[in-house]
């Protein structure tokens, strides 16, 4: 969500005011660079962007295939319908293929005054495609540079409008950032993205008196593409938001390396630069988690559920538990504490994730939205009194696992309405691990089953001498079974885990599919 200031007008009303970008660049069809990597660059940082385009390109992750220029009418309406009524913060510039265009963009910003003009003097692309020739170098020194807040050229870049001076060192970028800021703009910032011989990603920001040497580590990624227009970009969104100029660049470094390090292995084309994924925050858990797998229902196979009571009787830590349990088999885990304290149930959650993290087993938390979040578990696992299952949707977002609690037919539809992951159910046989719960049986599981249209996994006293019973149901959508005495109020839980797996491993292969109800 972008960000919201308020405002108070002198009569006493109140409005809310966005702060707002407006980008004037081409557009990339790969989505990678351009328009597209601005819009996304914006969003990310929570700053509202218009656009003014000024080409709209063919491109993906081998190069540029074409490039249509839009006409100067074009590009001077855009340019009235945006700064005339909505109010720019900050104008940031990408490509600007005709010297007419940089014309009608000075015109446009004396009509119509922003706060700070960030110019990306985009020329030539990583891939070596020229986007803007050497016949607008006059007219960006003359025109463009001098109305510049800050100039953001990579090395190509910086050495055309040097009049093709060579820039290798960290010390040639000092002295290019330099000779450009006496064009006019009142700081630079020489991108160092492309310098052969570093081992870091070293950028020079000059603004007129002092020289920053920003450094952040090299992320080794084929996925580089558009990190210059999301500098630019990211730059433009701080100063919007209020930064200084030299906190706005640091952010926006940080910010690009961040974005790079979490996309560091996506595959997308068969170029040799791909684009990386500027929203990593929205999906953290999925780019940053070693579970990339989505949830799968053969997950609920063998199904552990921690109890507090348990392990304080046995003397056992959480995270003991949880490591016995997955080094004996346990495909998915579910931490249910019911009285520990908040701090201590965090702390004993992320443990427990590094754990399944290591096996590339999902680990939810019972009840707990707030833990679940905190230590970006896998999922959670409510009852029907818990928190609503949309809520908890709404809260979690798309790709966490939710599982849901069901006795009758009518809750599992309801779970899979609402947008649950699986169902557990039961209890199939009476229990003691909770209280005044009523046993369904294996005839109410079966029911369950048949309604459902979620895979569901079987709870309630299953142990070692029942659980053949409850899968050999060999009813559809049953996936596994959920235990909790059985594992761990045993002197060993690894070697009772050990058991039922290869019980569960035995029953599964004499029930084939043919069975299934
Ligand atoms: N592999 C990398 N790891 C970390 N930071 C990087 C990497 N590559 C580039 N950067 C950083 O990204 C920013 C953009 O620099 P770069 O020199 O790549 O711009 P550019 O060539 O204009 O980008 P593009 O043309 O792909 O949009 C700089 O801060 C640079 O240091
Ligand atoms: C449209 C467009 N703008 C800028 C760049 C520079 O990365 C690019 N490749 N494409
Ligand atoms: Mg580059």
């Amino acid at each position: 969500m972008p960000e919201e200031k308020t405002l108070t007008i002198t009569n006493g009303s109140t409005v809310k005011k966005i702060p707002h970008v407006l980008t004037v660049a081409g557009s990339d069809s790969g989505a990678g660079a351009g328009i597209q990597a601005d819009l996304k660059a914006c969003a990310a940082r929570g700053v509202y962007c218009s656009t003014v385009i000024t080409a709209v390109t063919a491109q993906n992750t081998l190069g540029v295939q074409d490039v249509s220029v839009l006409s100067e009418e074009s590009v001077a309406a855009q340019l009235k319908s945006v700064l005339s009524d909505m109010r720019v913060d900050v104008v940031k510039t990408g490509m600007l293929p005709s010297i007419a265009m940089v014309k009608i963009l000075h015109d446009s910003l004396k009509q119509f005054p922003v706060q700070a003009l960030v110019v990306d003097p985009v020329m030539v692309s990583t891939s070596g495609d020229v986007l803007a020739g050497p016949s607008i170098l006059d007219t960006f020194r003359h025109i463009l540079l001098p109305m510049a807040d800050i100039l953001t050229p990579n090395l190509k870049e910086a050495s055309a409008l040097l009049g093709g001076l060579r820039l290798e060192t960290v010390s040639d970028m000092r002295t290019a950032a330099k000779s450009l800021h006496d064009m006019g703009p009142r700081n630079v910032l020489v991108k160092g993205g492309d310098l052969p011989s570093s081992s870091d990603a070293v950028d020079i920001f000059f603004n007129g008196t002092d020289f920053y040497e920003l450094r952040s580590s090299r992320i080794k990624t084929r996925n580089t593409h558009g990190t210059g227009c999301t500098m630019a970009s990211c730059i433009a969104a701080e100063l919007a938001k209020g930064s200084s100029m030299l906190s706005a660049v640091k952010v926006a470094k940080q910010y690009v390396e961040t974005a790079l390090e979490y996309s560091k292995s996506l595959n997308i084309g068969n170029g040799p630069q791909g684009p990386f994924d500027h929203l990593f925050k929205l999906k953290r858990n999925v780019v940053n988690s070693s579970r990339l797998q989505p949830f799968e229902p053969s997950d609920l196979f063998l199904y552990a559920v921690t109890d507090s009571g348990m392990n304080k009787r046995w003397g056992r830590s959480i995270t003991d538990a949880v490591k016995a349990a997955v080094e004996g088999g346990a495909t998915i885990v579910q931490i249910r504490e019911k009285d520990a304290e908040t701090g201590e149930f965090l702390e004993a959650a992320k443990a427990c994730l590094e754990i399944c993290r290591a096996h590339s087993i999902p680990l939810l938390i019972n009840d707990r939205i707030d833990i679940a979040m905190a230590c970006d578990a896998d999922g959670v696992h409510v009852g029907q009194s818990d928190m609503p299952v949309k809520t908890v949707r709404s809260l979690l977002g798309p790709t966490k696992i939710i599982g849901v609690s069901c006795k009758t037919p009518e809750h599992a539809l309801k779970a899979w309405e609402d947008g649950a992951d699986y169902i557990g159910s039961g209890g199939v046989f009476p229990t003691n691990t909770k209280a005044n719960n009523r046993t369904i049986g294996l005839d109410g599981l079966k029911e369950v089953c048949l309604a459902s249209k979620l895979p569901v996994v079987a709870i309630g006293g299953i142990n070692l001498s029942n659980a053949k019973s409850v899968m050999e149901l060999g009813v559809v959508n049953l996936e596994g079974v959920a235990v909790v005495s059985a594992l761990f109020d045993r002197e060993s839980v690894e070697e009772e885990t050990k058991k039922l797996h290869a019980l569960l491993t035995e029953t599964a292969a004499n029930v084939g599919s043919a069975q299934l109800v």
